[in-house]
Formats: C-alpha cells, structure tokens, sequence
C-alpha cells in the first residue's frame, strides 16, 4: 500500500512538477490479479483497484495493519464501479453480478468480500473508493440507470457531459462517500469548468475510457494559485479541500469522482468566478 499525507496549500504552491506529482497523482490504479491500494490523509479516503483477471481476489487481513482494525470493513465503508468486462462481488456468501458501469456499496462491517471477472479474456476492472464509517447501511448494487443521470454543458464549450451519481443521498444511505462517473461526449473535453473547490470536502477524480497517447490536464491549486498534472489513462488525481479540481484532456474520457468529509450535499461546492482564476 502506498501512503499520501495531507498537504498544506503553502507547501503545495512550491511543489516543481515531480513534487506536484507525488503528492498529487497515482499513476497505478490496477495491477493484474491484485488489490492495489493508496491510503490519503485526505479524510483518509482509500482508493484503487482490484483486477482479477484468472483467480478471484479477495480482501485480505493485511490490509488491516494500516486500519488498526481485525477486517478491513470494520470501520468503513466501502463503493467500486466496474470500468472493465463483466464481473461478480461475493460479500459474505452473496454473490452480485456486477456489470461494466454498474456499481457496488458495501457497508460497513461486511467481513469476507471477493473480486472475480466472468471472463478473463475481458476481465473486470473494479475501482474501489472506501472511507471511515460509524454506521452499518445495507449493501447494494446501483446500475447506470439508477444513478440519477444529469446531462451538463454544452458543445460550444467543448463540456457536453453526463453525471452518473451512483451513491448519494438520493438513491442510497452511505455515512460519507459520495462517488458518481461523468461521461464527456465525443468532441468534449473540459470537466467542471467554471470551476469550484469544497472547502468541506475533498475529492479524488479518477480518469479512464482513454486513448494511450491521449492524456488530461488536471487542473489544480489554490483558485489564484493555479497548477496542472499531466494524467493519463487510469490515473488519480487527488485534490484536498483547498484546491479546484477540473480537467481539459487531448480527447474525450470519462472519470470517477469520490467525495469525502463534512456533509453529502452534491450542490455544496465554492463556485469560483472566472474573473478570480490565476
Ligand atoms: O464536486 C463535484 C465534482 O467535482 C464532479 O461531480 C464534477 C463533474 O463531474 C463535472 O462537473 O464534470
Ligand atoms: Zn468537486
């Protein structure tokens, strides 16, 4: 497991690009047959990937010497949207089929949990988002339908782009995560731009659906304090509660964002004015 710790706006505004980049990106979400993941002190929001491609791959008690806990979901909860082939998540003895873009919440306390694809030709690919929890909600799958789609932007803009928001509020009681995918249409390419930042909350967007050669400008740092990260396919940027969060890519992508922190109101974000950005 990698560690990224909590970073300071003052600090972050002296980083040079290799600096930015290892605070800031994780340039490996997936590796082949494992369960591949990055601790954030950003409210300690767990990300990664698990990717089963011959063998089932489970959740295992070592990753428990980083929780101080005896299973992993002891206190947490955990939501993974499947950006690969067809797939299944056994939770406790439950097997839920999970197609591409269809979405699992786990809640908390769920102890024997297993990732497997169906074919290993077009394995599942499951991004895995999983914060601190206090209280126990059922477990449940959210399919693409269910998540509330909500179409944003315009092509004169290049931001055509549909919001999938699969656990919030609206469709399913979770403690903290938030978690959704927004897809940007063919000849798209800016996220969130007017931009914003959430003072109350931070977020990991997690970019996928690209070409090798293409990659996306992040935008980053302080409104007047502005930075990029260079991120390509299957890459996360992370963004804490001071920093805006908005993307330009060479060509079109689709991207997860995870949320975590003091409330769960998608719409509580700190619009910045585009006469303030520098
Ligand atoms: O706080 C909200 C997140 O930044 C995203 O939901 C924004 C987004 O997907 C978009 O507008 O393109
Ligand atoms: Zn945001």
């Amino acid at each position: 497991m990698e560690f990224r710790q909590a970073i300071h706006s003052e600090h972050a505004k002296q980083l040079d690009t290799q600096g930015l980049r290892d605070q800031f990106l994780i340039e490996k979400i997936f590796k082949n047959n494992e369960l591949n993941i990055t601790y954030s002190h950003l409210d300690r929001l767990i990300v990664g990937g698990a990717l089963p491609i011959d063998k089932p791959v489970p959740i295992t008690t070592s990753m428990c010497q980083h929780t101080g806990t005896d299973y992993f979901l002891e206190r947490r909860e955990l939501g993974t949207i499947n950006i690969g082939g067809p797939g299944s998540i056994t939770v406790d003895g439950t097997r839920y089929e999970v197609a591409t873009h269809e979405g699992l919440y786990i809640g908390k306390e769920s102890r024997d949990i297993q990732f497997e694809s169906s074919d290993s030709a077009d394995p599942a690919a499951f991004y895995i988002c999983c914060t601190p929890a206090h209280q126990k909600y059922p477990t449940r799958k959210v399919t693409l339908s269910e998540a509330s789609p909500q179409t944003l932007g315009s092509a004169s803009n290049s931001n055509e782009r549909t919001i999938y928001k699969y656990f919030v509020p609206d469709v399913l009681p979770t403690c903290q995560l938030l978690m959704g995918m927004t897809r940007l249409e063919e000849g798209s390419l800016w996220n969130t731009m007017p931009c914003h930042t959430h003072e109350r909350r931070m977020e990991a967007y997690f970019y996928f659906d690209m070409a090798d050669d293409s990659v996306v400008f992040h935008m980053m740092g302080e409104p007047q304090e502005t930075r990029h990260l260079v991120v390509r396919n299957r890459q996360v940027a992370l963004s804490p509660s001071w920093s805006i969060h908005s993307g330009v890519g060479t060509g079109r992508y689709t991207f997860i964002w995870a949320m975590a922190g003091e409330n769960q109101t998608f719409s509580d974000m700190d619009h910045i004015p585009m006469e303030e950005l520098r």
